[in-house]
């Protein structure tokens, strides 16, 4: 088996990322930043654009619209109003992408230790986890808010680790941008990537992942 062969051993635990790569969240995301640029008066920015923005959090991706927007609106007064819109759609049109439900269940029942370490604020990324009944396979959900540093900072995934009871040396990452790499990298774990979510528009093959897959199932 694929994981067994880049750890050396079966792993005990795999940290998820979770916005491209569990979940395609950019219809709910681009329908929260146009709701909050309407309501600054801005034009709408359109999935397009907003697939190039995810990946740093919440706070970012608004930077990143007001920027592109060439607006000097004030983000923190904006940001409670993203925070109001993505709270209310944040399920609406986000979809699993393809093997993800299989892979996470197979690992489950293999007694294989999941978590998903995301930099989505907690509360969401708990939210999207309940709606696709992922609570019940994986125990740990860590938000870009739920400590003082987030990825591509190693403690998020260490802490993940401490919390489901797995040593460091025993985790996996998997994730769909350089943040997740980088992070594995500094945590000193191995790290697959998909290349179908985010990272900036750019191939998750130049930060030189340990290993691709088009599907997670891929892995199963
Ligand atoms: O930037 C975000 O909000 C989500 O990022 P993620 O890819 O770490 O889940
Ligand atoms: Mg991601």
């Amino acid at each position: 088996m694929l994981l067994n062969q880049l750890l050396g051993r079966q792993p005990q635990a795999l940290l998820f990322d979770l916005d491209g790569t569990l979940i395609d969240s950019v219809p709910d995301l681009a329908s929260a930043v146009d709701h909050t640029l309407k309501h600054a008066d801005l034009p709408p920015a359109g999935e397009t654009l907003v697939r190039g923005w995810v990946g740093n959090g919440a706070r970012k991706l608004l930077e990143r619209a007001l920027k592109h927007a060439q607006s000097d609106a004030d983000l923190d007064a904006l940001l409670p109003v993203f925070f109001e819109a993505y709270e209310a759609c944040c399920a609406e049109y986000t979809v699993a992408y393809p093997g993800v439900e299989a892979a996470l269940q197979h690992w489950h029942k293999q007694g294989i230790r999941l978590a998903c370490v995301t930099n989505k604020p907690e509360r969401f990324a708990l939210k999207i986890v309940r709606h696709f009944g992922w609570d019940k396979v994986m125990p740990v959900v860590l938000g870009g808010d739920s400590l003082p540093q987030r990825k591509p900072s190693p403690e998020p995934l260490w802490e993940a680790c401490e919390r489901l009871g797995v040593e460091r040396t025993d985790a996996l990452m998997v994730g769909d941008s350089v943040n997740d790499v980088e992070a594995a990298r500094a945590a000193g774990m191995p790290v697959i990537a998909v290349p179908y979510g985010y990272n900036y528009g750019s191939d998750i093959r130049e930060a030189k992942p340990d290993l691709v897959v088009e599907q997670l199932d891929e892995l199963i």
